[in-house]
């Protein structure tokens, strides 16, 4: 895998030219002391784009930083970073500088009009077998292409909450793009989440992961060391997996009497998702599982399913993928909301080297 462009890249900018993320520690040379910048730090809020994105009450929570600091900051915080208007011109231009990462099956990317997108959340729910993981799994692999073999240049970040992450999937995979086996597990950071704190505080140790792997690179660069290093292993991340986004919600919170906190809880955890996904603009992707829905409308088939997490998930994901099963290896994935994409179905497979499009040319018939 060529990462070699990475090199060429300045400090403070990605290979499109993006201003990326600044340490929060560059706040020392406005008048918060380090001691301050460090606790920040620590709390999950590493950049300025982290503390310029969180309300002042989450501020204030962190230990050592009061309302008069947290209003400092802030103040300082938004002199920094650009927070109001901006033309759609210019906003335009900026999505068009968008990467999308591909599933390894065209016809699904073609539907999500690309691949998975940077800076968004995408959802991948349905029932067991319809192949989230091993999407998932492939995802982890093709973020580390070039952006021209559309990948995203980046590491994954790997969340797994059942215990069914493979690393010898990803091999099979990394063979499929001719990539070095090692190469591509070394980039890819794996934590068990063992019940819903646990899974919120991984999203603290990623925010810190991602801005040290942000800003250590330069450096090592600068002083030319590593180099042969930075070159085979990627600098940055450019994909988040949680795989499975909601089920240690389901079994940490039981009944009606916990749904109430049971949905804060999640609410906050994928707010700090998307927090991630601005600050780094780095790509999300979540899988979530389904149940039977109890209140159908009239009319509804009799054994509708729907994806957990009522309002909070549907309204926290850009992008929503439902996904059935087809014959075989064969799966079908349905846009069911996206904010540009129109409600569109797509078959793939699920190959011994990955996902793929199905070879037979026919068109959805299921
Ligand atoms: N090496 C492989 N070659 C071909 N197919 C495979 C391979 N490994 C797994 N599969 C297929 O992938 C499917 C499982 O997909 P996956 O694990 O992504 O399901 P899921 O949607 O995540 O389910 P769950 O909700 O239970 O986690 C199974 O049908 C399995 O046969």
């Amino acid at each position: 895998m060529s990462q070699g462009s990475q090199g060429q890249q300045e400090f403070g900018e990605d290979a499109a030219g993006r201003v990326l993320p600044q340490p929060v520690t560059v706040l020392v040379a406005h008048g918060i002391s380090l001691k301050d910048c460090e606790k920040l730090s620590e709390a999950g809020y590493a950049t300025l784009e982290a503390v310029a994105y969180t309300p002042k009450k989450l501020l204030c929570q962190v230990k050592g930083i009061s309302e008069a600091k947290a209003d400092k900051i802030i103040s300082q915080v938004s002199k920094m970073i650009p927070m109001g208007f901006t033309t759609a011109t210019e906003f335009h231009a900026r999505r068009a500088d968008l990467v999308t990462i591909t599933t390894g099956a065209t016809a699904l990317d073609n539907i999500l009009g690309g691949g998975i997108e940077t800076g968004a959340i995408t959802e991948l729910y349905g029932e067991f077998r319809t192949g989230k993981s091993q999407i998932c799994h492939q995802l982890a692999v093709t973020c580390q292409l070039p952006c021209d073999m559309k990948g995203g240049e980046g590491k994954c970040l790997y969340i797994d909450t059942e215990g069914t992450f493979r690393p010898e999937r990803l091999l099979a995979i990394a063979e499929r793009y001719g990539m070095n086996g090692e190469d591509v597990l070394d980039n890819v950071a794996y934590a068990r989440a063992y019940n819903a704190d646990h899974q919120s505080n991984l999203l603290v140790l990623a925010g810190a992961m991602m801005s040290e792997s942000r800003f250590a690179s330069p450096h090592a660069l600068e002083t030319g060391v590593h180099v042969t290093y930075l070159v085979r292993v990627c600098r940055r991340f450019s994909l988040i997996i949680v795989d499975s986004v909601t089920s240690l919600y389901r079994t940490d919170y039981s009944g009606r009497g916990e749904l109430s906190a049971r949905q804060m809880h999640l609410a906050k955890f994928l707010r700090s998702l998307m927090r991630l996904a601005d600050e780094f603009g780095v790509a999300v992707v979540v899988t979530n599982q389904v149940v039977a829905s109890v209140d159908n409308a009239p009319g509804a088939p009799a054994d509708a399913r729907k994806p957990i997490g009522g309002n909070i998930m549907a309204h926290a994901s850009t992008t929503r993928v439902s996904m059935r099963k087809g014959r075989g290896p064969e799966r079908i994935a349905r846009i069911v909301d996206s904010p540009c994409m129109p409600e569109a179905d797509a078959k793939f497979q699920i190959t011994a080297q990955g996902i793929s499009d199905v070879n037979d040319g026919a068109d959805d018939d299921d």
